[in-house]
């Protein structure tokens, strides 16, 4: 019905392009990485670790729909890459019964782009909007029309002369995902029925992640190994599970083909993955917000060029991660490192940094002491 292979990529996902390519993966090997991401995606929501409110949410909405045999209504899926919005539009699809059509944002130019889709979507067939967020305006327009009243008003002509001809569409349900909901407009967030909103995953549920992937490639994964790993996956499945299989290569190829702690902590050193989970893009950031901006307040896209990458994936990326694990801080004036930063680069905040000094005025939190590590990475094992 669906192949991952063929599904559309998009900038703030799996191999980003610039110095700081993510998750250990070069884009060579994309397109053989993506074929086993998808083999290890689960298809059933029984087989979907974690998110339980998302899921408790979901079987509701779908077994309501099965009750009254009815296509459910559409579903907005929000929250970073990598946390599992695709497989779950994949099992929405599957759940149903029904066929899944798959294509994203970017992909859409024209409203007539739009158009072609929608007017060739079977009754009940699941459509997939990945990166809903950045479709071209007017499609959006038409899109409204499509949810609401399952019809396209195809204009014929130019000018003064133009005329819209309704096409009668047959009932589909939106699942639309994106990573930043608040750029939905909110006529187009309102024709949703139901928002899953997509947390990062407890590093318990990571665990569960790489011991079911494991087993799927075929390679025993030691529990401690499987938790190292699980705690330096930045609470990002997708990152988890490409982790694991570098290690499964460190093992095959360097090792006795056990995935054990010394293996996997050999694998995450090669890969610059530190203790934390920061890898060079995150360090990268933080060492451009201490050694040049001393700790910030630093606009987005000042930090963005600084370490060589676009604004959308720090912001999307890097930065979610960062603010949530306690290393920086969005503020009105911009970006600012938190003492938690200072510490874990092993540098000291000079005394105007911003909360360098009102951190250790209140005594709260480490601001770290003993100068740089000349590199600015940190906690690698
Ligand atoms: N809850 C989960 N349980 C098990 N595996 C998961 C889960 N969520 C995601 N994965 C795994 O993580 C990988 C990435 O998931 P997926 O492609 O669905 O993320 P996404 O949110 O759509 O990312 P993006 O927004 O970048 O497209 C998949 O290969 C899947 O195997």
């Amino acid at each position: 019905m669906y192949d991952d292979h063929d599904r559309p990529t998009g900038p703030a996902d799996r191999d980003l392009p610039g110095p700081y390519a993510r998750e250990a993966v070069s884009s060579e090997a994309g397109a053989d990485e993506r074929r086993l991401e998808g083999a290890l995606r689960p298809r059933a929501l029984d087989e979907f670790v974690g998110q339980e409110r998302v899921r408790e949410q979901l079987s509701l909405v779908l077994d309501s729909a099965r009750k009254r045999n009815r296509a459910p209504d559409h579903i907005l899926m929000s929250g970073g890459p990598g946390l599992g919005k695709t497989t779950l539009a994949m099992i929405i699809a599957a759940e149903l019964g029904s066929p899944l059509r798959i294509t994203s944002g970017p992909a859409i130019e024209r409203s007539g782009d739009l158009a072609a889709v929608l007017s060739t979507l079977q009754e009940g067939e699941v459509l997939f909007l990945d990166e809903i967020h950045r479709m071209a305006r007017p499609a959006e327009e038409m899109l409204y029309v499509a949810m609401e009243d399952f019809r396209v008003d195809v204009v014929v002509g130019k000018g003064p002369g133009a005329t819209a001809i309704p096409l009668e569409i047959a009932p589909f349900t939106l699942v639309g995902a994106t990573t930043r909901a608040g750029m939905l407009p909110a006529p187009l967030r309102d024709r949703f029925g139901f928002t899953a909103h997509m947390d990062f995953y407890s590093a318990e549920e990571l665990e569960r992640i790489l011991h079911r992937s494991a087993g799927l490639l075929g390679v025993p994964l030691a529990e401690d190994a499987a938790r190292e790993i699980a705690g330096r996956s930045r609470g990002t499945p997708r990152i988890a599970n490409r982790l694991l299989r570098r290690v499964r290569d460190y093992a095959e190829v360097r090792g006795d083909g056990i995935m054990s702690l010394d293996t996997a902590r050999a694998t995450l050193e090669l890969y610059e993955v530190d203790a934390l989970g920061l890898d060079r893009l995150d360090r990268a950031i933080l060492d451009v917000l201490l050694r040049r901006f001393r700790g910030g307040p630093v606009g987005l896209s000042t930090l963005a060029v600084s370490v060589g990458e676009e604004a959308e994936t720090v912001e999307v990326v890097a930065e979610p991660f960062l603010v949530r694990s306690g290393f920086l801080a969005r503020t009105p004036r911009g970006r600012v490192a938190t003492p938690l930063a200072w510490a874990h680069l092993g540098l000291t905040p000079p005394p105007d940094a911003a909360f360098g000094a009102a951190a250790a005025a209140q005594g709260g939190g480490t601001t770290g002491s003993g100068g740089t590590n000349g590199n600015g990475s940190s906690g690698t094992p």
